[in-house]
């Protein structure tokens, strides 16, 4: 009981449908990831996200709930609300590996997610960013990402946020479960 009480997210992802948000950019790879992890098949169609999308995935033995946010400009907030955010899991910030001139913009971007939620989850939820596109030449690495978002100042805003940057490729699934695994762990150490 101490135990339990001591660690509230203990177990967290084992209860039925745990909530992941994913969110960046438009065309990161939100919904080609998504796809990947649920079906193992690459996704080869793709139209923007209208509003928000959501897919079940069961992975190992958990039984997560993915919501990705639309990233195009006219739908990055819709419909999601503070209210969304509350019952969080893990944040997923997807960025496209290849494209420099936006890093500034996703950064921004994850900013303001930050600041919008904060106080509605708690403090240290974990923050997965999957570098995605990685198999691009000349991608951006996963420390360069880091830097570039700047993810060591996210302390200095009130918010002990647990981050990893992982490089990922949507088309043949690489460092997705690597990501996954992280957030697991992450989320189940708090
Ligand atoms: N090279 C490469 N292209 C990718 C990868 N993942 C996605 N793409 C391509 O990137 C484009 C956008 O992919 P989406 O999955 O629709 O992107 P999104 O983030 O869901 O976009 P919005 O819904 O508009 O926010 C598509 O042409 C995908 O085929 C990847 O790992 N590598
Ligand atoms: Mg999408």
């Amino acid at each position: 009981m101490g135990t339990a009480l001591g660690k509230p997210f203990a177990g967290f992802f084992h209860q039925e449908e745990s909530r992941i948000v994913l969110f960046g950019l438009d065309a990161a790879g939100k919904s080609s990831i998504m796809h990947k992890l649920k079906t193992g098949e690459t996704l080869t169609t793709t139209m923007p996200t209208i509003g928000t999308d959501v897919e079940s995935v069961k992975y190992k033995d958990s039984n997560l709930r993915f919501w990705e946010m639309g990233g195009q400009q006219c739908y990055k907030w819709f419909p999601m609300t503070k209210h969304d955010f509350q019952e969080i899991a893990g944040l997923v910030l997807v960025v496209d590996s290849t494209d420099r001139d936006r890093i500034e913009d996703a950064k921004d971007f994850l900013n303001a997610v930050i600041d919008e939620i904060q106080g509605s989850v708690p403090d240290n939820v974990a923050v997965l960013v999957f570098g995605n596109k990685h198999e691009v030449p000349g991608a951006m690495s996963a420390s360069e990402i880091s830097n570039k978002l700047d993810l060591t100042s996210l302390r200095q805003k009130n918010w002990q946020r647990n981050w990893h940057v992982q490089s990922s490729c949507a088309f043949s699934g690489d460092g997705l479960h690597e990501g996954l695994d992280w957030l697991l762990k992450n989320a189940e150490r708090m």
